[in-house]
């Protein structure tokens, strides 16, 4: 902690920061208990305001009232919500309309785009390269799917993946950001890698989905999945996404090739046709009040640019790591996050002794971030509903703590 007092200076610094913040009104579109410091949206995004009377409207007209009508009539349409939904999903990804489909959790999307990769990749290439630092669920299904399909897991460093590329790599499956660490990984330079060794690339978006810019189609990745309930703010479990690319689609089979998959469901036959298109990577019926959340949720992102988010993520996460070395005091906390931006998403996660212990503490306090073991104390930092005055109480809750 530095002789002087800092406390007035950063609070003066974060009032300013905030009256000047060309996002700060969004904060009216999302329902958050009052005194709290949110600071977990990288797990659970906060609930937008428009949910509860939009679920309650489409529990008591859609089901109560319409019944099976609903599956296919009017606003309600049911059926269609995978693909209509996808494509509210897919300007936030950089994607054009046609390749988002929403349905599943992120580890069954995984699941269909690895098997789904691997059978689009060229015949006698051996190995899946996986990032070695990958949330969990990534890694338990890419050693499903290699076993499936032949291939044989290569853990790698994704600061070193592009070296591990060769004429054996069949598939490359990254995160976009660490779940951990909160590091950004080079989505462009990494495709255009796998693109030059021959191989196609799945990236994992749901630590960047919602709050940086990811450029899909720019980028020319081949598929990607993420999931919605983090900072895309769909509710607790909500449905996850797929993104098969356009020049994919038509060569895509999917491991699960459920009825809501089919050319024609309704036919009923007992031959499976693929449909056209993304739809294809659909499985069974979906569950559509949560899929139906989600769509009111995204409302939240009506006329909202993913670049203004960026720029406030970076000077949200910027600021708190000022607030940190400011009010903590020194060897209590080392950063584990980068501080360079365009190695950093948007959390900042802190490795401390008896982190676990620290949050709780935190939380006691009205700051919620999280704990992920053994060490880490993670801050999550959602542009749409966070602001800098927030990020100032937090880091000086947290040297309370320790003072
Ligand atoms: C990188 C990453 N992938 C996948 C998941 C989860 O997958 P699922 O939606 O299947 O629970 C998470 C978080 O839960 C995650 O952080
Ligand atoms: N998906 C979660 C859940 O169902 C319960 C609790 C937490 C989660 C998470 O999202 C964890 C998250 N992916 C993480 O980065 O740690």
């Amino acid at each position: 902690m530095s002789d002087t007092n800092p406390g007035s200076e950063l609070a003066a610094r974060a009032e300013a920061l905030d009256a000047a913040d060309p996002l700060g009104k969004l904060r009216d579109r999302f329902t958050l208990p009052e005194g709290v410091v949110y600071l977990d949206g990288n797990s659970l995004g906060a609930l937008p305001a428009g949910v509860a009377a939009r679920l309650a409207e489409v529990v008591t007209e859609q089901w109560g009232t319409r019944l099976i009508r609903s599956w296919t009539e009017g606003e309600a349409n049911w059926w269609n919500a995978p693909e209509r939904i996808g494509d509210r999903i897919a300007p936030l990804v950089g994607a054009a309309a046609g390749q988002v489909v929403v349905g599943d959790s992120t580890s069954v999307n995984l699941f269909k785009a690895l098997v789904g990769a691997a059978r689009l990749a060229a015949p006698g290439r051996t190995e899946l390269l996986v990032d070695a630092a990958t949330f969990p669920t990534d890694g338990y299904i890419a050693e499903s799917a290699a076993r499936m399909t032949g291939l044989r897991v290569v853990p790698v460093d994704p600061a070193a993946a592009a070296g591990a590329m060769g004429p054996d790599t069949a598939v490359v499956l990254l995160n976009h950001a660490d779940y951990r660490t909160g590091r950004l990984h080079d989505l462009p330079a990494l495709t255009a890698a796998a693109h030059a060794a021959g191989a196609l690339v799945v990236w994992d978006l749901c630590h960047t989905a919602g709050a940086l810019p990811v450029g899909l189609d720019a980028h020319a990745v081949d598929l990607a999945v993420g999931c919605t309930y983090k900072y895309l703010n769909g509710g607790p479990g909500a449905p996850a996404y797929l993104y098969v690319a356009a020049r994919h689609q038509a060569a895509f089979d999917s491991p699960l090739p459920g009825w809501n998959g089919h050319a024609d469901p309704f036919a009923m036959t007992p031959s499976y046709e693929a449909a056209q298109g993304v739809a294809r990577a659909r499985v069974g019926t979906p569950d559509i009040l949560s899929m139906l959340a989600l769509e009111a949720a995204l409302d939240a992102w009506d006329g909202v640019a993913v670049d203004d988010v960026r720029a406030k993520s970076l000077a949200l996460t910027d600021f708190f790591l000022d607030c940190v070395a400011a009010y903590v005091p020194a060897g209590k906390v080392e950063l584990v996050t980068p501080t360079g931006h365009d190695q950093r998403a948007s959390q900042v996660s802190l490795r401390t002794e008896n982190a676990d212990e620290v949050m709780r503490e935190l939380i006691s306090r009205g700051v919620i971030g999280d704990f992920r073991a053994p060490d880490v104390l993670r801050f999550g930092f959602t542009p749409l509903y966070v602001g800098f005055a927030d990020a100032e109480r937090a880091a000086r809750a947290l040297g309370h703590i320790f003072g």
